[in-house]
């Protein structure tokens, strides 16, 4: 019997992912003496997409910046209370900002691809910024398996030199997921991901996020409650009621939330009512 050969060049598998639980706990947050946060406690567990969602201004971007340690850039900004990955907490005075900032990728509203860079050079941009050395062989195999990993592997990978900002949004939204998986994260906060794109362009980044939620514990905040239910297994609803700083009213698995939820506030959100 002749041996099985691969038909084409057999991309390398992924590398075993250790799933990660990520646990806010107190969070209260200013921005110089205004505060936006009351002591918030989430925790996002292993392997989970946790939507959060709530009106405009109620703290949601504000709190996950915080989870990377990204709030603390806005010179004004201020936090207490305590972040832990996997019990350990980011924060810890020893513990150096580029930890958070590679265990902990962040993907925006606006896909932020460096436009002039060619395609190769975005994926593996996070590399140096983080402090990771890699050969030439290793960023060839990195950029394949994040390339692969974000979806957007089969429809670049005949221009890998060509400018980033030659894609389109959503392949461009694509480049960053993967930009933020070549350093190997455990944890992915993504900030409206699809927002600024077309309803095609959005169900191939869920499609993606629904693939790496097995290997990455994955946090989003939308506005869009039907993103919600298809993408998250548990939602939190933060709301910021007359003036007073965030908080979360309630949190649990998504579909209860949507279908029975406990706090009639958060009934009137996910059906519309307001925000
Ligand atoms: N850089 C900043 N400097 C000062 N205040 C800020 C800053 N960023 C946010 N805020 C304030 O913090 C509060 C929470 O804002 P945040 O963006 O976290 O809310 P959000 O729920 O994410 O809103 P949206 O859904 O509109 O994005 C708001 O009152 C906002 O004006």
């Amino acid at each position: 019997m002749l041996p099985v050969v691969p038909a084409a060049a057999t991309p390398p598998p992924p590398p075993p992912r250790e799933l990660a639980t990520l646990e806010a706990r107190g969070i209260t947050a200013w921005f110089g003496d205004h505060q936006v946060l009351d002591r918030v406690s989430l925790t996002m567990p292993a392997g989970v997409i946790t939507s959060l969602i709530g009106p405009s201004g109620c703290g949601k971007s504000t709190f996950l910046r915080i989870l990377n340690r990204m709030h603390e850039l806005v010179p004004s900004a201020s936090l207490a209370g305590e972040v832990l990955l996997d019990g350990d907490d980011i924060y810890r005075a020893d513990r150096p900002l580029t930890d958070a900032r590679k265990s902990i990728g962040m993907v925006f509203q606006k896909p932020n691809p460096f436009p002039a860079m060619s395609i190769y050079d975005n994926v593996i941009a996070g590399l140096r910024l983080t402090g990771i050395s890699a050969d030439r062989d290793r960023k060839d195999e990195l950029v394949q398996t994040s390339l692969q990993r974000a979806g957007l592997w089969n429809e670049v990978k005949d221009r890998l030199r060509s400018p980033g900002g030659g894609l389109s949004g959503g392949q461009q939204q694509r480049l960053c997921i993967a930009r933020s998986l070549a350093v190997m994260p455990r944890v992915l906060l993504m900030d409206e991901p699809c927002s600024a794109l077309d309803p095609t362009s959005t169900r191939v980044i869920e499609e993606t996020m629904l693939e790496l939620a097995h290997e990455v514990t994955i946090v989003i905040v939308t506005h869009n409650m039907q993103q919600a239910q298809r993408v998250s297994t548990q939602c939190a609803f933060f709301l910021a009621s007359q003036g007073t700083p965030g908080a979360i009213v309630e949190y649990g698995d998504t579909e209860a939330m949507f279908s029975e939820p406990i706090d009639a506030r958060t009934f009137d959100y996910v059906n519309g009512r307001f925000g």
